[in-house]
């Protein structure tokens, strides 16, 4: 297998630990109205392909403590990303919001068969926020403003510093994965018991009217309950274990340890090759697992590098350093895995498109992220496995191969179908 600038540990997908969905965030995929009300600055595009745009996204924030190397590898991932990265802690302040591509070798595949004009990847937005120090909850440096921005994405790229360099400043003095860890996991657990004390107080106020409100309300209260516990004992909300109707209850207090998280172990360049060797980069991991997250090792700054060569003189530079590929493309992979998404494609003449549904979800709702009228009205799916589409070539290939299916209303949607809608409006 090629060796890449990047290793990953994916968490197991499907894992009930994994996914917090804001509302707004989900109404967001539905509705693809780009960055919302998060920060009012330029959103920046990593290119894909010369006829490629790209539809909807979830957004991923890009944490850690100040100058560890988030703006570093957020103008890597966003590919035309101008964000301020300097030797300095505090260098970014105002977030800064990028939409990149999720690579995918099959829609490439899909646009042939089907002699598309165009092909639309799926998209994720990476939002680089500013660093948080010790205290932040408390307002120490630039303090619960910045919380609030974490608050508003749906899973967490927290940039855990692995590279020994005298002249870049750490702010604790020393290279220290584990204490850096702890510090933004405390942060976030302080802000969580924060939101949900005042949470508990006002549900002591209030009175429920009905008794659906009642079994809402105890819900609510049992899930606080168990995650004040959990924090209290410094562990994350997303190791509860709630049931779907206490998660629901929940699910509006975008609480920040309930996010999933892939920590991103940021290696010089002279570690790329052999990373594990690095002990930093072994105590990340042996805290990702512990802390049931994702790890991608990744160095930051060659990526970023990369970007500024000439496309022909990326694959010299990295074999110089003992690696085949970038990192950026499974990093980017992760993301959207653990933001519990699935792919399903439409392809034709016009285009070939990847869309982005949540693992579960039916015929008639995927068909409701191209347009409401689709699920409305939804009558049928043609579907095909992509497989079998490539092995027939066409829907009506397929057809005739007997491997395309019909599917109605209560088929849930499985990773990489092509599909065709009939509906009525
Ligand atoms: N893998 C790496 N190896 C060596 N230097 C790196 C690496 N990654 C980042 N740096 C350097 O670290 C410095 C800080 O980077 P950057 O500005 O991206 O940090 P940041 O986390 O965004 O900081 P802030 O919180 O202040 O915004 C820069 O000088 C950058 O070149
Ligand atoms: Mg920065």
């Amino acid at each position: 297998m090629a060796k890449i600038a990047c290793q990953h540990l994916i968490p197991i997908l499907g894992s009930p630990l994994k996914y917090s969905f804001c509302k707004t965030h989900f109404l967001q995929l539905r509705n693809s109205t780009g960055n919302a009300n998060l920060i009012d600055r330029p959103v920046f595009r990593r290119r894909f392909s010369s006829s490629s745009t790209i539809s909807m996204s979830l957004k991923a924030g890009i944490v850690g403590l100040p100058n560890v190397g988030k703006s570093t590898l957020f103008n890597a991932v966003v590919e035309n990303g101008k964000a301020q990265a300097a030797n300095f802690p505090f260098c970014t302040i105002e977030p800064n919001v990028g939409i990149v591509a999720v690579p995918d070798p099959r829609l490439q595949v899909l646009s042939d068969l089907s002699k598309s004009q165009r092909i639309v990847p799926a998209s994720i937005e990476f939002v680089d926020i500013a660093g948080l120090v010790k205290g932040a909850s408390h307002g120490e440096g630039l303090g619960n403003k910045f919380l609030s921005h974490i608050r508003e994405v749906d899973s967490i790229l927290q940039v855990v510093r692995c590279f020994e360099d005298n002249d870049i400043v750490h702010v604790n003095g020393k290279v220290d994965p584990k204490s850096d860890i702890d510090i933004i996991n405390l942060e976030l657990i302080f802000s969580d018991l924060d939101q949900i004390e005042k949470r508990i107080e006002k549900l002591k106020k209030g009175k429920a009217k009905d008794s659906q409100s009642k079994l809402k309300e105890e819900a609510e209260k049992s899930a606080l309950e168990q995650i004040r516990q959990a924090l209290m004992d410094g562990k994350p909300a997303r190791a509860v274990t709630l049931t779907d109707f206490e998660k629901e209850s929940i699910k509006n207090l975008c609480l920040l340890s309930m996010k999933p998280v892939i920590y991103v172990a940021n290696v010089a360049e002279s570690d790329l090759a052999e990373p594990n060797d690095n002990p930093h980069v072994k105590e990340v991991t042996k805290l990702a697992s512990d802390l049931q997250s994702g790890l991608v090792t990744i160095s930051a700054q060659v990526e970023s590098e990369l970007t500024e060569l000439p496309i022909g003189e990326r694959v010299e530079y990295l074999k110089s350093l003992g690696v085949n590929e970038s990192g950026l493309g499974n990093l980017i992979r992760a993301t959207y895995g653990l933001l519990g998404l699935r792919t399903y494609f439409t392809s034709g003449e016009k285009e070939t498109k990847a869309w982005t549904i949540l693992a579960g979800m039916t015929a008639p709702q995927a068909a409701g992220i191209i347009h409401s009228d689709f699920e409305k009205g939804f009558i049928r799916a043609e579907t095909v496995a992509y497989d079998d589409f490539v092995a027939a070539g066409s829907f009506a290939a397929a057809r005739e191969k007997g491997l395309l299916r019909s599917e109605g209303k209560s088929y849930v949607v499985q990773e990489g179908d092509v599909m065709l809608f009939r509906f009525n409006v």
